[in-house]
Parts: structure tokens; C-alpha cells; sequence
């Protein structure tokens, strides 16, 4: 039966492809036929030439063409004889050679294949032009009768009997105006261009692919030309690179003159449709390429430099970190008897020794259980008495115990020196962040665009603002202005505001907001929204583009493959980072939560990071939905194990040391990371130093958001109900839950038409008010209630 199918399918499809050919000929036949069509007009011409010469004496051979014994003098003998005679003498005199010359052109654009639209009005011109002419010589060189022609004397002779010569030159005139009007565009400006325009549409017909000439062509062809040089002429260089419209075929019109081999299967031509649009659009951009380079976002800006080295601090540890052995061994030593205490032996110990703590690893002797180390986890991490030790049973992938002790001297990782390492400097990452060093001294190197957002916790004073520092000069030492902008929210108001120096470089925010560091927390809502609308458009730039993340689309725009005319442009990251999201959460309530969820699920493909740093992590702060989009965490040290659970779904924060000892998660694996340690002056000294370059003339501005005033999300106005009001609240009072994701779920609609419909189910009392994590109250009991609650206020 399939089978059954697929053969009549491709007989219907062979026999579309056969009308096809019927109707389009092949590329071949059109060769062929091009250039039978430039030899005949070559033929054409040598006869016209050689008639005047021979004309006279060939006359008396012009019967006698079946004569094989016959020689005309004509170069192309009685052919020539003949034709010429048709043409020259009984026909249009010395107009006729622009019969050769239009079979010329048609021969060329058949053997190159080109787009023939534009030939129809050439012959139609083309014939006119003979006319015209013939007539001409016929009423200026009666005298001549071969120079008109037989047409141009009796057409003269025609006119004259009706119109006298002065009619005859009259018409002549005129019609020589509407030739000069209509094919020369013979305005002032119009005819100054003309030249010019030849020469662009000689240029395009020929240099153009076959398959390129599309409809475009004929716009050309109109009077619109003189309108596109002036264009070219006046854009500058850079832009011009694009307003080369005409050079880019649109999609859909691009494939229809490509030519369809005979018998080919349609499903083959849809293929080489599709791969010359892939083609010639790639041509055009690497031409573009070729012309102008490829694009390069950081030009308006060529001569930033990245600060330098020397703008931070080494804190006193560049001579590494000392071992000292006898530590080393007597941590040894305890960790061996306690273990002993507990009746677990030891077959091998090794150490690992850190900035902040040094690893111990354990071998257990044979036969000792991995979960009953697990479970004295307590019991020897209090016989040890030290604080900060965390053990790690097993080490995951290793089969041995880890016990992390502190040192007694911790070292201080400076910023400098992970900055100045070879794993930061050779990053080859979206967007790098150099965090610190691991527990064997490694320098830490993260992507967060890989993240693709980061949450961040700790107690007071344990180093929160500092790491946040350090994510920042990470991304300010290895990225250009034009690459990454900066969203800073800092309800603290004093812990960023040193960024306020780079502004004009590095930061965003709303078009209408004086300050770019956001302070307010009111003020969060309307840049979270606008956030939300960044990322709506550039979705549909991706969309658009064909490609599935920022930076697909970046690349694809720098190689000149997007066209800025249709709105597409260079996109930066964008990182937005909050610190003291709990503050924000308590003062701002759930508002905030909604575009920082949203933003969370859906802003990875298009370059919106969020980084969000608490004191307070508890589970109204970072909810469910929130950690689920967050799967790169660090924990600083948190006071308690739930704190230490909320934010790394494990244990361990709380035994951390503070002062920049971590612990990083991103998914399974915990690492613990001594965090680089920049301090204020430092990043006053980079600001400063970023601050005093040439800048952009404003921040980077957001899309405008116009915020929904408190009055209107209850205004019960019935007449601005959503369309599913009515199902909406059924939905709800037969579930009684008040809900917006239900009714999202039950009737399929989006999460925000589903929030403005609760709001007005709340205006309408059906639901209560909003009541933070738990659902809402359902004010109506029944379905019966609700109808005559509906039919009430419908009165
Ligand atoms: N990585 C680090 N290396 C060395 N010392 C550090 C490090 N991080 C923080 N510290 C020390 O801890 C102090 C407090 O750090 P920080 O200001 O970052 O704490 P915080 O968590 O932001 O506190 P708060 O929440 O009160 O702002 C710093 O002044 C510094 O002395």
C-alpha cells in the first residue's frame, strides 16, 4: 500500500517535473538556443553590412536562389543576398540592424541564462526604435531610398497625405520625445544619470549569477533608478554594506528562476532551490566580507584597552603557598588515631594542600564500609576540633574518604593572581569568571554563559560582596564594552556603586532612569519587566536569524549575514546582578519573582545572566522555582545545615571557614574554591581606569517599559475583561483554587495573561488576595453562586 503510494507519487511528481519542461526550457536548450540566436544576428549584420555594397549587383540573383550554380557577391551569398534584401530594401532600410542587435542581446541572455523579464520591453522599444528610424530616413533622406527602406519611404508617404510635412516632423518629434521620455529617462536629473545607470545594469545583469536575477531586476528597470544611485552615492562607506538590497535576492524570490534539469524528480529541485538561496546569500555576505571585513562591534570603541595587571593588588602571596610539614603531619596523626578510635584503619593517607584547607584522602583498609565513615561524619569531624573540617565520603569518582582540615596559615588567593594565570588568560569561554583556586591550588574557571545564572549565599561578612566583585573584573578584565553589559541592582547602595564609574561602558538601564546602578528596590520591577521585553525581541531576532542561541546569531551577524535594515544588531551579554535578594524579595514581595522566574527559565539561549547573591537563603527567598533555573550555586559560609540545604541541596556551607572558603555546585559535584579576594581600592583602581577611556555616549539602554499602575490590575471593569474571564473562573471555582498556573494549565494560556486574569478575578471578588507562597482564597462556593454573582454585575 505505502509502496502503492510512493509510486504514484512519483509519477505525479515526475509528470509535474515534465509540465515543468514543457513550459521552462532546460539550461541547455536555452545555450543551444542563445546561440543560434548570436550567430544568426552575427549573419544578420555581416549580410546588412555587405548590402550596401553589393546590393545592386545581387538584385538579379534574388529569383534565382534554388539555383545551386547561382553566386551572390553578398558575404553570406544568396542568404545574405535574400535577407538583406527582405530586411534592408523592402524592409527598414538602415534600421534594420537593430534587428541583429536585439537578437544579440536575446541570444545572451539565453546562453547566460539570465532573467529574460526586461527583454520584452527592449523588443518592444527595440521595434519602435526601427520604426521610428526608418521613418526618420525615409522624411530626412527621401533622396536615399535604402536608408529608410521600403517601409520608412511608403509610411512617409502614408503620413504625408494626410498630415503634410510638418505633421510627419511634428509626430517624428514626438515620438522621439516619448522614446527619450520612457527609455532614456530624459528628465533634468534623470538624464544625467542615465549613463551611470547603464553601467550598473550591465554590471548586474552579468556579474550576477543566472539564478539571482529575480523581480528585483525589474525595479530597475523602472524609473526608480536614478533614486538607488543616489542612495549609494550618499550612505556612508559602513551602512552602504548594506543598502545593497538588490544584491540580496529575497528568499522566496530567489529560487524561482532556477533552472529545473529535464525528468528530475521535484524533490531534487526543491534541493538545489535551497541550497543556491543558502549559497548566494553566504556569497553575498562573504563578499560583504570581502569588501568591508567582517563586522566588528567593538570599532565604535577601537581604542579601549583592558586594564592592566598592575591595577591589582598581590596581597603579600606571591611567594605560594608554605607547606609547613610539621602541621601537615601532626593533622595526620590525629586523623589517623580518631579514625582509630572509631575501630576504622587506614591503609594510605595522602595530602593535598590547599590555600585555605589541605585535603587528606583516605584509603580505608579492606573491608571497612564507606557508609560507616559517612555516618561517624560528626563524631570525627568533633575529635579533630578544628573548625571547617568537612569530609567527603566518599570522594566522588575515587572510592577514597576526603577530610578537609584548615590550615592553620590560610593563604589569600588574590584576584591577580587567578587573573593573571594561563587558564584564565587562555579561556576561550563566552564569558569567563575566574571564582579562585581549588583545594589543589588550580585556578578556577567557570563559563557563565554556561551556567547559565548563578546564586550565591552566605552568612554576613563571609565574603559575598567580594565574590561578587570578582565575577565582575573577571568579566571586566577579558571582555570589551561592546561584548557584556552590566545590570546592577544593590539595595545595600554602597557595595556597587563603584561601578558607577564605567556607566557609559559597561552598564545598562532603563531609558528613562537617571542612575544606572539600581538602588530602589521599587524601581527593580520596571527593569526586570523591561529585561523581559529585551528578551522577547531578541527571541524573535533569533527567530528570525534561523539560529538557537546569541551566539550563533552574533557570529552570523558579524559575517555580515543579517541585515541590520531589518532590525538585527549586535547583541551583548547581558548579566544582571542582585545582591541581597532577600532584601528585594521582602520589600518588592512576589512582583519581583515573576520576571526574575521568568527571565531564569527562558533568557539562557539569548545572553541574559542572572547572578543573584543573598544573606539569607531560606526557602521564601529562593523558591522552588527560582533554584530550579539556578543550577550553578556557591555557598559561603551559611549559619545553619538548612541554610547549607536550601542552597546546595546538601550539607557542608555551614562548616565552611568564611572569609572566601566555598563551596560550588553546578548540578552533582561540590567543590570547595578559596575565592579570589579583590578589594575595594582594587576595583575603585579598575573603574577609574575603564572610567577614563573615550565611553559610548549613554548607557546601554533597555527597552522601554510603561508599568502597570497599582489602580488599573484591579480596576473591576467589566468591559476589559480577558476573553476567558468567565472560563477562567469556572476553572477556578470548580477546582476551588485559586491559582494562576491552573488556570494557565487548564485552559493553555500564557503566564501572564493568566496573572492579569487572577487580578481580575481578585477585582471581581471571585478569588482573595495574594497571599505569597500559598494559593489564593476562592470567595465563591459554587458554580450556582457564581453565575448569579456574574449575572449581578452584568445588572
Ligand atoms: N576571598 C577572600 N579572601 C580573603 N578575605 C576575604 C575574602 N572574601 C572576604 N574576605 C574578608 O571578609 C570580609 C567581608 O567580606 P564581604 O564584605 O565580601 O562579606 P559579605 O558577605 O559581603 O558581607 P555582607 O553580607 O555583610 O556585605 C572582607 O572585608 C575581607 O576582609
Amino acid at each position: 500500500m505505502a509502496k502503492k503510494r510512493t509510486k504514484s507519487k512519483s509519477k505525479k511528481t515526475a509528470t509535474t517535473a515534465k509540465k515543468k519542461v514543457s513550459f521552462k526550457p532546460s539550461k541547455q536548450n536555452k545555450i543551444i538556443f542563445g546561440s543560434l540566436l548570436i550567430v544568426l544576428s552575427i549573419a544578420l549584420f555581416f549580410s546588412f553590412m555587405s548590402f550596401y555594397f553589393t546590393w545592386q549587383e545581387d538584385q538579379s540573383m534574388l529569383s534565382q536562389f534554388a539555383d545551386r550554380n547561382a553566386e551572390a557577391s553578398n558575404l553570406l551569398n544568396k542568404f545574405g543576398a535574400n535577407v538583406s534584401h527582405f530586411f534592408m530594401y523592402k524592409g527598414f532600410g538602415l534600421a534594420s540592424f537593430i534587428f541583429p542587435i536585439l537578437l544579440a542581446i536575446t541570444g545572451l541572455y539565453l546562453f547566460l541564462g539570465l532573467n529574460g523579464t526586461r527583454l520584452i520591453s527592449k523588443w518592444i522599444w527595440g521595434l519602435v526604435g526601427v520604426i521610428w528610424v526608418s521613418v526618420a530616413l525615409g522624411f530626412f533622406a527621401a533622396e536615399f531610398p535604402l536608408l529608410g527602406g521600403l517601409i520608412g519611404y511608403e509610411m512617409n508617404d502614408f503620413l504625408q497625405d494626410y498630415t503634410g510635412k510638418i505633421g510627419v516632423f511634428l509626430i517624428l518629434i514626438f515620438v522621439l520625445m516619448v522614446i527619450l521620455v520612457r527609455l532614456f529617462n530624459f528628465t533634468p536629473e534623470g538624464f544625467a544619470n542615465f549613463f551611470k545607470r547603464q553601467k550598473q545594469k550591465i554590471k548586474s545583469d552579468f556579474n550576477e549569477e543566472p539564478s539571482t536575477q529575480t523581480t528585483t531586476e525589474s525595479t530597475l528597470d523602472n524609473d526608480e533608478g536614478s533614486i538607488e544611485l543616489t542612495t549609494e552615492d550618499t550612505v556612508p562607506e559602513k551602512i552602504d554594506t548594506y543598502t545593497h538590497k538588490k544584491d540580496i535576492p529575497p528568499l522566496d524570490e530567489a529560487g524561482l528562476d532556477v533552472n529545473i534539469p529535464e525528468e528530475e524528480e521535484s524533490d531534487i529541485d526543491l534541493k538545489v532551490e535551497e541550497t543556491t538561496i543558502e549559497e548566494e546569500t553566504d556569497a553575498k555576505a562573504a563578499k560583504l566580507v570581502e569588501d568591508f571585513g567582517e563586522f566588528d562591534p567593538k570599532l565604535e570603541l577601537g581604542n579601549y584597552k583592558f586594564p592592566t595587571l598592575d591595577l591589582l593588588e598581590a596581597h603579600g602571596a606571591s611567594g605560594g603557598i608554605t607547606i609547613n610539614q610539621e602541621e601537615l603531619e601532626e593533622n595526620k596523626n590525629r586523623i589517623v588515631s580518631t579514625l582509630k578510635n572509631y575501630k576504622i584503619g587506614i591503609a594510605q593517607i595522602k595530602a593535598t594542600i590547599g590555600p585555605t584547607v589541605t585535603l587528606y584522602e583516605i584509603v580505608p583498609e579492606a573491608g571497612i564500609r564507606i557508609s560507616k565513615i559517612k555516618n561517624l561524619e560528626d563524631d570525627i569531624a568533633l575529635s579533630l576540633a578544628a573548625l571547617g573540617i568537612r569530609i567527603i565520603a566518599p570522594i566522588p569518582g575515587k572510592g577514597t574518604v576526603g577530610i578537609e582540615v584548615p590550615n592553620k596559615n590560610a593563604t589569600i588567593v588574590s584576584m591577580r593572581s587567578v587573573i593573571a594565570s594561563n587558564k584564565f588568560q587562555k579561556a576561550e569561554m563566552e564569558l569567563p569568571i575566574a571564582f579562585g583556586k581549588t583545594i589543589s591550588n588550580e585556578t578556577f574557571v567557570v563559563d557563565l554563559a554556561k551556567m547559565p545564572h548563578l546564586l550565591m549565599a552566605g552568612a554576613t561578612g563571609q565574603g559575598k560582596s567580594v565574590g561578587l566583585n570578582a565575577v565582575i573584573t573577571s568579566l571586566l578584565y577579558k571582555k570589551h564594552p561592546a561584548e557584556v553589559k552590566f545590570i546592577l541592582v544593590d539595595p545595600k547602595k554602597v557595595e556597587l556603586t563603584l561601578y558607577n564609574k564605567i556607566e557609559r561602558h559597561f552598564l545598562a538601564k532603563l531609558p528613562d532612569s537617571e542612575e544606572a546602578i539600581i538602588t530602589d528596590n521599587t524601581k527593580v520591577i520596571n527593569t526586570l519587566n523591561s529585561l523581559c521585553i529585551e528578551m522577547d525581541n531578541r527571541y524573535e531576532l533569533l527567530k528570525s536569524a534561523m539560529v538557537r542561541n546569541v551566539k550563533e546569531y552574533n557570529t552570523k551577524f558579524k559575517a555580515r549575514k543579517l541585515n541590520p535594515n531589518d532590525g538585527h544588531k549586535f547583541l551583548p551579554y547581558i548579566v544582571l546582578v542582585i545582591d541581597e535578594f532577600a532584601d528585594l524579595i521582602m520589600t518588592a514581595g512576589k512582583e519581583v519573582e515573576t520576571p526574575i522566574a521568568r527571565l531564569a527559565q527562558l533568557a539562557r539561549a539569548i545572553g541574559i545572566h542572572l547572578i543573584i547573591a543573598t544573606q539569607r537563603p531560606s526557602v521564601n527567598v529562593i523558591t522552588g522555582i527560582i533554584k530550579a533555573n539556578f543550577p550553578a550555586r556557591i555557598a559561603f559560609r551559611v549559619t545553619s545545615k538548612i541554610d547549607s540545604r536550601t542552597i546546595l541541596d546538601a550539607q557542608g556551607a555551614d562548616q565552611l571557614i568564611g572569609r572566601g572558603d566555598m563551596l560550588y555546585t553546578q548540578g552533582n559535584d561540590v567543590t570547595r574554591l578559596q575565592c579570589a579576594f579583590v578589594d575595594t581600592p582594587e576595583v575603585a583602581k579598575i573603574t577609574d581606569y575603564i572610567g577614563s577611556q573615550r565611553a559610548y555616549p549613554e548607557a546601554h539602554l533597555l527597552p522601554e517599559y510603561v508599568g502597570e499602575e497599582s489602580g488599573t490590575s484591579l480596576d473591576n471593569d467589566i468591559a476589559d475583561r480577558d476573553a476567558m474571564f468567565r472560563e477562567a473562573a469556572e476553572v477556578i471555582v470548580t477546582a476551588q483554587q485559586g491559582s494562576a498556573s491552573l488556570i494557565q494549565r487548564k485552559l493553555k494560556l500564557g503566564y501572564n495573561r493568566a496573572g492579569r486574569i487572577i487580578d481580575q478575578l481578585e477585582a471581581a471578588g471571585i478569588v482573595g488576595p495574594f497571599e505569597g507562597s500559598k494559593a489564593r482564597q476562592v470567595l465563591v462556593p459554587d458554580m450556582y453562586s457564581l453565575d448569579q454573582l456574574l449575572e449581578n454585575e452584568a445588572k
